[in-house]
């Protein structure tokens, strides 16, 4: 039998020992929930749903780790053994993807009553969740809007990957099906994204702050690690692209320049040093800006002028985050949360991050303006 890693120190070093290794006495998801809900009872016909969301959460963290072992790696086929076609993002779904949008589904649809409708990343039209669920009859004061797997291409190289998603109250009124969900940001009544990293996070907002829990992987339950999140109001990440810098507008890249060179002005006028930071996962890079303050921005280029993240399953739920953490976000004009939706799948330029951080790039954007020469910048 292997020999316990923790119950000696044959290598010499100060190996902690079992015992010193107790679990931290940590309230669970269900009881936070529990109590939230009592003390906002608006948020009371919710409290399934997310209960059903972090299981689901937890269900595709198992996912992701067994991706390279078993058999959901790799592009998805049909019934029959065919490639899928791609989706309405242009992209090949991998199997990964098909398997968490399932899962995804079936939590917000199957945990309850509460919601009406879904739309995901990987589907090209929303869906009633009676057509999901094969019931007849449609209930449920809510529509949910979600990415069941954010950053897949990262699995192929084991790094980060993470789940996005967004509950708005469902507005019975005409244009019915797609026009229920186009609704701003600012009409979101909670958001929350789970990050699947060296830990397992899961962060939520019901708009009343933020708050954060890790998995645990012995209980398979979510405990409040991290209450009352806040954004530091200024830090030093930068995390972007910067493969495509020569493809983004002259303020973008002015902005670019000046935090590297002249370092980020924070409110009191002093400055930090930038840290360049890029994982290629917004939950990722943004949960990385939430914990230590900076800028996350995924701006419009020569080939994408509204740049690749999904204004209504990825950018509003994680700037309402960030904004109830005390941070902001933006289009580099505005705020993201004020963008009127057009259709389910549309883009939008993304900066999320510390207020300072996001007040600076928002001058640039101003000051250097969207038609200035690249060399002006
Ligand atoms: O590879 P790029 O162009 O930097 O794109 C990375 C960005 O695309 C995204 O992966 C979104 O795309 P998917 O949801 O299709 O994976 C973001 O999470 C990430 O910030």
């Amino acid at each position: 039998m292997e020999a316990d890693p923790l119950s000696s120190s044959s290598s010499g070093w100060n190996v902690p020992y079992k015992s010193h290794l107790e679990k931290k006495k940590l309230r669970t998801f269900s009881r936070f929930l529990e109590v939230q809900c009592w003390k906002s009872p608006e948020m009371a016909p919710l409290e399934q749903t997310f209960a059903a969301v972090a299981q689901a959460c937890a269900q595709i963290s198992r996912m992701v780790q067994r991706a390279q072992t078993d058999d959901i790696y790799g592009v998805a086929t049909g019934k029959d053994g065919e490639q899928l076609e791609e989706n309405v993002q242009g992209e090949v779904q991998q199997k990964l993807d098909v398997v968490c949008n399932e899962i995804m589904l079936r939590a917000f649809c199957g945990s309850s009553d509460s919601i009406a409708a879904v739309a995901s990343e990987e589907e090209d039209d929303a869906r009633l969740c009676s057509a999901v669920m094969d019931n007849q009859v449609t209930v449920g004061d809510y529509v949910a809007v979600f990415d069941p797997i954010d950053g897949s291409k990262n699995v192929d190289s084991s790094l980060p990957v993470g789940t996005i998603f967004g509950i708005y109250k469902y507005k019975r009124t005409p244009p019915a099906g797609t026009g229920s969900f186009l609704q701003k940001g600012t009409e979101m009544v909670a958001a929350g994204y789970a990050l699947y990293s060296a830990t397992t996070v899961l962060v939520l907002t019901m708009g009343n702050g933020v708050d954060g829990f890790t998995l645990d992987p012995d209980k398979r339950e979510f405990f409040h690690t991290h209450p009352d999140m806040r954004i530091p109001a200024c830090g030093p990440l930068v995390c972007f692209n910067e493969g495509l810098f020569n493809t983004m507008s002259p303020p973008i890249r002015a902005y670019l320049k000046q935090v590297k060179t002249a370092g980020i002005v924070k409110s009191d006028g002093t400055k930090i040093a930038a840290s360049g930071r890029y994982v290629g996962a917004l939950v990722a890079d943004a949960h990385n800006v939430l914990i230590n303050g900076g800028l996350y921005g995924y701006p419009g280029t020569v080939t994408k002028p509204n740049g690749k993240i999904r204004l209504m399953y990825e950018s509003n739920p994680m700037a309402m985050i960030l904004e109830q953490a005390g941070g902001a976000g933006s289009t580099g004009k505005g705020r993201i949360r004020e963008v009127e939706p057009t259709e389910i799948h549309q883009r939008v330029p993304t900066f999320l991050g510390s207020v300072d951080n996001i007040f600076e790039l928002e001058q640039c954007v101003q000051y250097y303006g969207e038609d200035d020469e690249a060399d002006s910048a």
